[in-house]
């Protein structure tokens, strides 16, 4: 039997649709795998009403499917589904990350990444990597069709989730599908200036890479007050904000210290709409790690 935990993660980071993420200190799910003949899966936490144990529609299952993995897989969720926080990603990359070393598969941390995508696509209709990402590596990652790089970094973050269902598969629908030429300009040095700040450990970097980008912010109307919360994130002192991912979570990059008040300015604002919410006070974080 092997037990991993693996975090919540939120991706495109404003400039970076499809390629930046990141993992956050918590929440997370934990997955527990034991050899089996055939996959079974059972899942208890957070939204288990809303998660597929049918192996085929689960992620974990997909991912079991992918690396010829049979076991029975129990997924405690620590992630809501369809948050904005990777909820599915992260079962993902437990998943891999277990049956890896249940199986002895031998597969690399990169080579796990593009496994535990598959399981997205499952889900999403896309395999796109930039959850599974963070969820196995941790700290912050870049991810293209040929590579996936990593850095370590640490930022202090909020991520406030209101009791709004997004679903990545619909948030997809309001992307643009292109962008002028002043656009493209402005997302290069904007991703640039939030990787540099990755680099130096700098949240005013980082949070100045997170401005309004054309892509991510189509969503922003998807989530109920979404304009209010900003503002007094960025009144309570946030460095940034943006849809993390697909939504309906808001992100939000703090200063040394600033979590506390930061979330409870995004907390009242969407009380403010009559919208329940909950805030995580955490940070960047590690991947994927295997309890013995
Ligand atoms: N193991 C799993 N954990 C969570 N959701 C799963 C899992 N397997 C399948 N799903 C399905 O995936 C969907 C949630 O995924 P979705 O990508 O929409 O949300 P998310 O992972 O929280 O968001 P995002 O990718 O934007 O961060 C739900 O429909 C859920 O039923
Ligand atoms: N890059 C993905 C992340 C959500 O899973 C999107 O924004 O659709």
């Amino acid at each position: 039997m092997v037990t991993v935990r693996a975090p919540a993660t939120s991706a495109n980071l404003g400039s970076g649709f499809d390629v930046f993420g990141l993992a956050l200190e918590r929440p997370a799910d934990v997955v527990r795998v034991e050899r089996a003949d055939e996959t079974t899966i059972e899942v208890t936490g957070v939204g288990r009403q809303y998660i597929p144990e049918n192996p085929a529609k689960n992620t974990a299952g997909v991912v079991a499917e992918e690396l010829d993995a049979p076991a029975h897989i129990e997924i405690d969720k620590g992630v809501r589904p369809s948050s904005g926080l990777g909820s599915s990603a992260a079962s993902a990359a437990a998943a891999a990350v277990a049956l890896n070393e249940l199986y002895d598969c031998g597969l690399t941390p990169t080579e796990l990444v593009r496994v535990a995508a598959e399981g997205e696509a499952a889900v999403s209709g896309e395999a796109h990597a930039d959850n599974v990402a963070p969820a196995i590596l941790g700290g912050f990652t870049i991810v293209t069709d040929e590579d996936v790089t990593q850095v370590d970094a640490s930022i202090p973050i909020v991520a406030c989730l209101p009791e709004i269902v997004v679903s990545t598969r619909d948030a997809r629908q309001v992307v643009p599908q292109s962008v002028g030429i002043g656009e493209l300009v402005g997302t290069v040095g904007d991703a640039a200036t939030l990787t540099a700040g990755m680099f130096r450990d700098d949240p005013e970097l980082v949070g100045k890479g997170l401005r309004n980008n054309s892509l991510t912010g189509a969503r922003e109307p998807l989530i109920k007050g979404f304009d209010a919360v900003r503002e007094s994130a960025l009144s309570a002192g946030a460095t940034g904000v943006a849809v993390s991912g697909a939504g309906p979570s808001v992100l939000a990059v703090c200063r040394e210290g600033g979590q506390g008040s930061v979330a409870s300015a995004m907390l009242d604002a969407f009380f403010d709409v009559d919208v329940e919410a909950r805030a995580y006070q955490t940070s960047i974080g590690d991947g994927a790690t295997i309890f013995r």
